[in-house]
């Protein structure tokens, strides 16, 4: 057959012919062939998909830079060779062997089986569930069953085209530098699938085949309940508030509805229409609660018809928590991730003073990612506890959890503004059941014994740590080299001069102060301008910190095709102008995007409020 002339794209294209055994994505490179559609095939064959800020993720077709069955034997075969170089011994890979979680996203299923023969055939223990999971439980289940490492199938809350596989280490946290450079690197010396790869019938009677269902997920709710103080159960037990919850199509519900049972709160009401995982998303095109009120609607309505006072909404791999409160009004006040995040830490600090009485919090710490709010800083600051941040991405903060309870800290809670929360060190990562369990409890807890809701609560918490004020928001852009464009302008501003950064907005009414380039690794603000922060060239990430305080962050996403921004304004608890700290940030923040990343000039799309 006569391909495109072009030597590497050609070979790139007869690989897939003789390497991909799925018909239908043989057949969508056999049409393009045909079609002699070499742009699509270079963009499909000549790029590979790489680990991002959660593990690989992509739109499910055929080529090498996307989801497929093809590149999922690939990359289990590199992770396998990998983890064999790293434990050597035999006994090991039959003994300690891998767990697979999964979705319920068309395809999660069936490459988690994939995964799953490759290291069958490679002699590993597989400990494969036989239903679908919430993905905190890999994690959960790599530590309790002492597995070399553990991948969860899923995209999390993008669109249903997409699909993704998250890696977890030995340690119980998503893979970091040096690990994710390695198994990249063996995927690609590993590239060809073996014949057996396709042969199902290693899954037929092997006994090196397992279900980690009941052996994990009983102990899972157990500590979660150790977690609570006796009075705190008897709160929730006694508790009048009703809550509505919402799995979003995903796997959430039969893991949060066995938490409200194990901890002893009353079974809540379910958005029945989204209870179930369903990979089509019927009511919610975008299942991402982070996007707020559009992403919540039913739930809304639901909780208005059975006068439910709190939301609990998780994403669809059920590792992240929105939370909606009701207003005297009678509508809801959706908390953004920071918020949330400001009462967890709370109620992490104070559980872990009802637990332990005369503990030492000097030796306890909090972790949140650059991007979230400074809340925790503040608390830290106060009540005497240590706060650590980290790059974007909780395999980061899990990463992190892990340095400081090595070297002897009690690590109490992380978050990111994404709404993420990891409450203690039960699972590595942010955990959506966990993460709902405590903040029903912490409801139940502050409406029985402080007679407060959580909206009275946060503003305590800002009345006495200060008043933290953020936005996190994205522009959509589909176009790699446009985003190359905007942020190498922002990095020769200086009439096209190297290391040259803006030095003011609305033309110098606010002055920026310092710069630290996550990109180059350039910090204005350190003594030898190195950022402290580990450095990726890869992605792009630019901090802005201006002189009346804003800190704004601009950044690629790892994940969805969007460039994200962050700012933060904090108040120090003598300052009660909230409204207008909100009010300069708001107008400083619309003048960055306009000014930096321009929209109309470069066709990006704004979000849709
Ligand atoms: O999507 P999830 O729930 O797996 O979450 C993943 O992606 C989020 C968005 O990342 P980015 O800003 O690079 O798109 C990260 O904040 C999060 O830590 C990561 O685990
Ligand atoms: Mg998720």
């Amino acid at each position: 057959m006569a391909l495109s002339g072009d030597p590497e794209l050609d070979g790139e294209i007869r690989k897939w012919i003789r390497w991909d055994k799925c018909a239908s994505t043989a057949c969508q490179i056999m049409d393009a062939v045909r079609a002699k559609d070499w742009d699509t095939l270079r963009k499909r064959l000549c790029t590979r998909i790489s680990f991002g800020t959660a593990g690989l993720r992509a739109c499910m077709r055929a080529g090498f830079d996307s989801m497929n069955e093809l590149v999922v034997i690939q990359t289990a075969q590199g992770l396998c060779e990998y983890i064999k170089e790293q434990y050597p011994d035999p006994a090991d890979w039959s003994g300690r062997g891998i767990v697979f979680g999964y979705d319920g996203r068309y395809n999660s299923h069936r490459f988690a089986e994939l995964s799953a023969i490759v290291f069958l055939n490679n002699d590993f223990k597989v400990w494969l569930f036989k239903r679908y999971v919430a993905t905190p439980m890999v994690p959960f289940a790599i530590l309790r069953l002492q597995c070399l490492a553990g991948v969860m199938v899923t995209a999390s809350h993008n669109p249903k085209e997409d699909n993704g596989y998250k890696v977890y280490w030995t340690n119980g946290a998503q893979i970091i530098p040096p690990h994710d450079e390695g198994i990249q690197e063996s995927i690609l010396n590993n590239l060809e699938p073996k014949g057996s790869s396709w042969d199902d019938s290693a899954m037929c009677s092997n006994t090196m085949l397992e279900d980690p269902y009941d052996i994990v997920v009983p102990p899972y709710f157990d500590i979660l309940k150790k977690q609570l103080p006796c009075t705190s159960l008897e709160a929730n037990g006694r508790c009048s508030l009703s809550f509505t919850y919402t799995a979003m199509h995903g796997v959430g519900y039969a893991f949060v509805k066995q938490a409200f049972a194990r901890i002893n709160l009353k079974p809540f009401i379910s958005v029945c229409e989204q209870q179930e995982p369903d990979p089509e998303f019927p009511t919610t095109p975008m299942p991402n609660p982070e996007e707020g009120k559009t992403s919540l609607d039913l739930s809304i309505k639901t909780a208005k018809a059975n006068s439910s006072q709190i939301i609990l909404a998780n994403d669809p791999d059920a590792d992240r928590l929105a939370v909606a409160e009701v207003r005297e009004d009678g509508s809801y006040k959706l908390f953004s991730g920071n918020e949330v995040g400001a009462l967890l830490g709370w109620w992490s600090l104070e559980l872990h003073k009802m637990r332990e009485p005369d503990c030492d919090v000097s030796n306890c710490v909090m972790i949140a990612s650059t991007v979230s709010s400074k809340i925790l800083r503040a608390m830290a600051e106060r009540e005497g506890f240590q706060f650590f941040e980290t790059l974007t991405g909780f395999k980061w903060m899990g990463n992190k959890a892990i340095e400081l309870q090595q070297a002897g800290k009690t690590v109490l809670f992380a978050f990111e503004e994404a709404i993420g929360f990891m409450v203690g060190t039960t699972v590595l990562d942010k955990d959506g059941v966990s993460a709902a369990g405590h903040l029903a409890t912490m409801a139940c807890y502050l409406r029985c014994k402080l007679c407060m809701t959580l909206q009275e609560k946060l503003r305590d918490i800002y009345e006495t740590y200060g008043f933290h004020t953020t936005v996190s928001s994205y522009v959509i852009c589909r176009c790699p080299p446009v985003i190359e464009q905007i942020f190498e302008r922002l990095r020769t501003w200086d009439e096209g001069k190297a290391d040259t950064y803006p030095t003011s907005i609305l033309n110098g009414e606010y002055e920026i102060e310092n710069v630290r380039d996550l990109t180059t690794g350039f910090d204005s603000s350190t003594g030898d301008k190195k950022a402290t922060l580990p450095t990726s060239s890869s992605s792009q990430m630019i901090t802005f910190t201006f002189k009346n305080g804003l800190v704004v962050t601009l950044r690629t996403s790892g994940t969805e095709p969007k460039m994200k921004y962050y700012a933060e304004m904090c108040g120090k608890p003598d300052e009660k102008n909230w409204a207008k700290l909100t009010n300069t940030m708001n107008t400083m923040v619309e003048a960055i995007v306009e000014e930096f990343y321009e929209p109309s000039k470069n066709g990006l799309q704004r979000r849709k409020e």
